[in-house]
């Protein structure tokens, strides 16, 4: 590694603009080596300043005077690197996991053919508000296993289970539907004031709102069972008066379902003598993130409510416990002593093996693009670039979804500002959080600055206030008049990566790679479910990255597709075109330009911005340096692909748009009198500090 805390100096040494002679100096230290490349190339040492026509000459370090917080004018000395010169040698060259392209994939989540909901115990009543009114005809693998399970077998019907399937295979009713099947099969009059029968807890809000809707929509058709919904974010006021009214069934999450049970009298009284199942969803997850020492005291709590076993012999005569997950090898073992004993493995993994995994859905294309770190940015505007060309041809009206997953939030809003108010063509659609493109909008190049550019941008993460959050989740999965037939592209964190059943999201981008290969599988599930298609394209840096490849492999048994990302993404995207620059028309008879000139421009207007724009220049720091604190936080198992010091930190600030060495940005993103005492220390350092911090605060966008 050099010496230069990890930023290997480019210049490319123009002889002419466009004659590029670059000249690789290695070893000793690297202002050393600077000098003797300018030498070499004939250039004095002398500071360069900023051209006067304002145009940044590409690998020339450049003076811009810059003014600091007290208005003091500050040389604030910059490197302009190319995109396209020194970045690290990619070693994946072939294929090894290669998708058969030419085969048949057929769905693997995908409703059977042959069972009828009917022949595997469910309610009459129950089967026909499936099939008329929530348009399910046949139930899908994991629901045969569960139901023949919980309705029809008689012998261990209530021992506890654990559901593990592929994502999208219709998990959420594998559970529920026997529940309310076998309550409506008794025979009993039940209503709201009959008490409490089943819990169900989530991980995230959204999993929690979105199962609440579920089983909302699936007791439509037995309006006297009611459902009731306990999350973070709303007013317990109002919980407590929808549970003094009384429920059958609670979903939400741990944090505020713990909550009201040591406060609220009234759910301790919901429960006793009737509740008959705990449902764990995501149990996984459920056991990372600190949940556990809440799911254990919330088990605590219902484990001493008294159960009646005659009140309703037909139900459970003691409490079933059942976890449910995509995602759940050792995690079984290890929720066991906290929820399940002695249960029951329902899984439709291919290999029943202890450890074995489920897959991802066998229709699902996985795309691979390993990436160098300076042009993460532009090559993930060619990567929506090319899905949106994609929406443009197919013309059939339908609504295009796309989800990029990003380390953190900080990132998310950098990249959901950098795409959606790089000019004013844009109009603010709920709060801060989803913008519509107008017309006249040029971001991504196959925008036409005179047409509709059909495109909303999304932002959801854990750190937006909960209506937002519900309001904006609420715009990208629902069809409506500023959506429908257009092109949605959410930025997101991992608070969506779990459970969420969104309207057909076509394309899932993992512009970061996740924190476990679990959450991979989660994030990749939220496209190909219940036997739709979809695609997913995951972004690896150069070198040690590259070997996640093979910690993935068993996930992706059908192979997947390896992306050149320059010519299989910036080229087809930036090529045929011209991209104006930001601050003046350089082209005003739009001459096309080299794919690589334009991409260069692209992110010249990007670096621009950053520039002039102190909001969005302090977006992009926040951006990069909580980026790189969240890099800290790969799970043990999975560091050696992801670790800081392999990082190029300054070949990955120019992804966010920046030109200042790190250093420079640990520096300024201190803001008080405190911090500026750091700010001599030692800019590594002080990342590795904020790392550990991030690890021992296990900052999660799971904030219940
Ligand atoms: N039998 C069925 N036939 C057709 N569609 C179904 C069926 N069961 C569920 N679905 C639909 O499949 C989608 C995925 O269901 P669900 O969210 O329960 O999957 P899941 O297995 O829980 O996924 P994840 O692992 O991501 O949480 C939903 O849109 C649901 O309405």
């Amino acid at each position: 590694m050099s010496d230069d805390d990890g930023m290997l100096l480019n210049f490319d040494t123009n002889g002419e603009f466009g004659e590029r002679i670059v000249e690789k100096v290695t070893g000793g230290r690297w202002k050393d080596r600077r000098r003797l490349k300018m030498m070499v190339n004939g250039q004095s040492n002398k500071k360069r300043r900023v051209e006067k026509d304002g145009e940044e000459s590409i690998g020339k370090k450049v003076e811009v005077e810059t003014k600091n917080r007290t208005g003091v004018a500050v040389a604030n000395s910059q490197i302009v690197s190319s995109l396209f010169t020194s970045n690290r040698e990619i070693c994946t060259s072939s294929n090894d996991n290669a998708r058969d392209e030419t085969a048949v994939h057929k769905p693997s989540n995908a409703p059977l053919s042959g069972d009828t909901f009917e022949s595997l115990g469910v309610q009459e009543l129950l089967v026909n508000h499936l099939k008329e009114k929530m348009r399910i005809q046949k139930p899908t693998s994991i629901q045969k296993l569960v139901f023949s399970h919980l309705l029809v077998g008689e012998e261990g019907r209530d021992k506890d289970l654990f559901i593990n399937a592929q994502t999208g295979s219709g998990k959420t009713l594998a559970y529920f539907l026997p529940i309310v099947s076998r309550i409506l099969q008794m025979n009993v009059r039940v209503d709201r004031k009959s008490g409490c029968f089943a819990l169900i807890v989530a991980p995230t809000r959204e999993l929690a709102s979105q199962i609440y809707s579920v089983t909302a929509m699936l007791t439509n058709c037995c309006h006297y069972l009611v459902p009731c919904l306990l999350i973070g974010g709303e007013r317990k006021k109002s919980e407590k008066a929808r549970l003094r009214k009384g429920c059958n069934f609670v979903i939400g999450t741990p944090g505020r379902i713990l909550d009201h049970l040591q406060n609220t009298q009234v759910i301790r009284e919901q429960f006793s003598h009737t509740l008959k199942y705990v449902v764990l969803d995501e149990g996984d997850k459920l056991m990372e993130l600190g949940f556990e020492e809440t799911i254990r005291d919330i088990l605590n709590i219902l484990h001493k409510v008294p159960v009646n076993a005659d009140k309703y012999p037909q139900l459970p005569s003691r409490i079933v416990h059942v976890l449910c997950s995509a995602t759940m090898q050792n995690g079984a073992a290890k929720l066991g002593d906290v929820a399940l004993n002695d249960y029951k493995l329902l899984s439709t993994r291919r290999t029943k093996h202890d450890d074995a995994i489920n897959e991802a859905p066998d229709q699902l294309l996985q795309r691979v693009a390993v990436v160098p770190p300076k042009l993460r940015l532009v090559t993930l505007a060619s990567g929506l670039d090319e899905i949106h060309r994609k929406h443009k041809q197919a013309k059939n009206g339908e609504t295009s979804r796309t989800m990029v997953f990003l380390s953190c939030s900080d990132s998310v809003e950098f990249h959901y500002e950098a795409f959606s108010s790089n000019d004013a063509y844009h109009r603010n659609l709920v709060g801060e959080s989803v913008r519509l493109m107008d017309k006249g909008n040029n971001i991504l190049p196959s925008f036409s600055t005179d047409a509709d550019p059909e495109v909303l941008f999304y932002k959801l993460h854990g750190s937006l206030s909960q209506p937002i959050r519900t309001s904006t989740l609420e715009s990208f999965s629902k069809d409506n008049a500023s959506t429908k037939g257009k092109h949605l592209i959410m930025f997101c964190t991992d608070v969506a990566s779990r459970g969420l059943d969104l309207p057909h999201v076509g394309t899932v981008v993992e512009m970061d790679p996740p924190f476990s290969t679990e959450d991979h599988l989660h994030r990749i599930g939220r496209t190909a479910r219940a036997g739709q298609s979809g695609e997913a394209l995951l972004f690896l840096l150069p070198g040690e990255e590259e070997g996640y490849l093979d910690k993935i492999k068993p996930y992706h048994p059908k192979g997947w597709r390896l992306l050149k990302y320059d010519q299989d993404l910036l080229k087809p995207a930036f090529q045929q075109t011209s991209v104006k620059r930001s601050d003046k028309d350089d082209n005003p008879d739009n001459t096309i330009r080299e794919w690589d000139t334009n991409a260069t421009t692209w992110h010249l207007n990007v670096e621009r911005r950053v520039l002039e724009d102190p909001t969005f220049k302090s977006l992009a720091i926040k951006a990069f340096t909580s980026h790189v604190r969240a890099y800290a936080t790969h799970i043990s198992d999975e560091k050696a692909f992801f670790k800081i010091k392999f990082l190029h930190l300054g070949h990955l600030a120019k992804s966010f748009g920046l030109r200042e060495r790190p250093k420079g940005i640990g520096a300024q993103n201190s803001s008080d009198k405190e911090s500026n005492k750091k700010a001599k220390e030692n800019p590594k350092n002080k990342i590795f500090r904020l790392a550990r911090m991030a690890v021992k605060e296990s900052v999660s966008e799971f904030n219940y």
